[in-house]
């Protein structure tokens, strides 16, 4: 489940980008910031990278996660960062991650489901990433 929660937060990072207010000025590869300059870190374009993730970057394939996020991304920690990184990041995230593998089990042990024919994906910025026409799905009682 950890592996399907991953991939997820990859391809449809609810936050799709953060921003940063440099302290002072710094060397960034070729790159001088100057103080005070704010820059934004679009999340879902690194997790979207071909070449951070490999032709396949599109497609849903949790099996990417198999041997854990750190074999995923080469060891390249800022390869995958759906929660930010650093001092600042989101406080919530072992309870956002646990509360979804709570709920994703108590559905599972009960239903099977599947995507409506009605669905349409179209996931869709509005603050975070949502799904523009919501998801429609057929719960089949187990
Ligand atoms: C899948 C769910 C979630 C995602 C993807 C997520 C993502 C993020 C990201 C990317 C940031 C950094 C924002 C920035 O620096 O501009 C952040 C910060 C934060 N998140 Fe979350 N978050 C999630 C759920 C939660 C939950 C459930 C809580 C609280 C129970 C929470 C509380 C916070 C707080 C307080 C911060 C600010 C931390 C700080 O600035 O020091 N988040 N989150």
């Amino acid at each position: 489940m950890n592996m399907v929660v991953n991939e997820t937060l990859r391809l449809y990072s609810p936050v799709a980008a953060v921003i940063r207010k440099i302290k002072k000025e710094v060397r960034l590869g070729k790159l001088v910031l100057p103080a005070n300059l704010e820059i934004l870190i679009p999340i879902i374009a690194l997790h979207h990278d071909p070449q951070l993730w490999g032709d396949d970057v599109h497609l849903f394939k949790p099996e990417r996660f198999v041997e854990g996020i750190a074999s995923a991304t080469k060891y390249n920690s800022a390869a995958f960062i759906p929660f930010s990184m650093g001092p600042r990041s989101c406080v919530g995230m072992s309870f956002a991650t646990t509360e979804t593998k709570v709920a994703l089990s108590m559905i599972l042990q009960r239903y099977a489901f599947s995507l409506s024919p009605t669905y349409v994906h179209a996931p869709f910025p509005v603050i975070t990433l949502q799904p523009q026409h919501g998801i429609q799905v057929m719960l089949h009682p187990l």
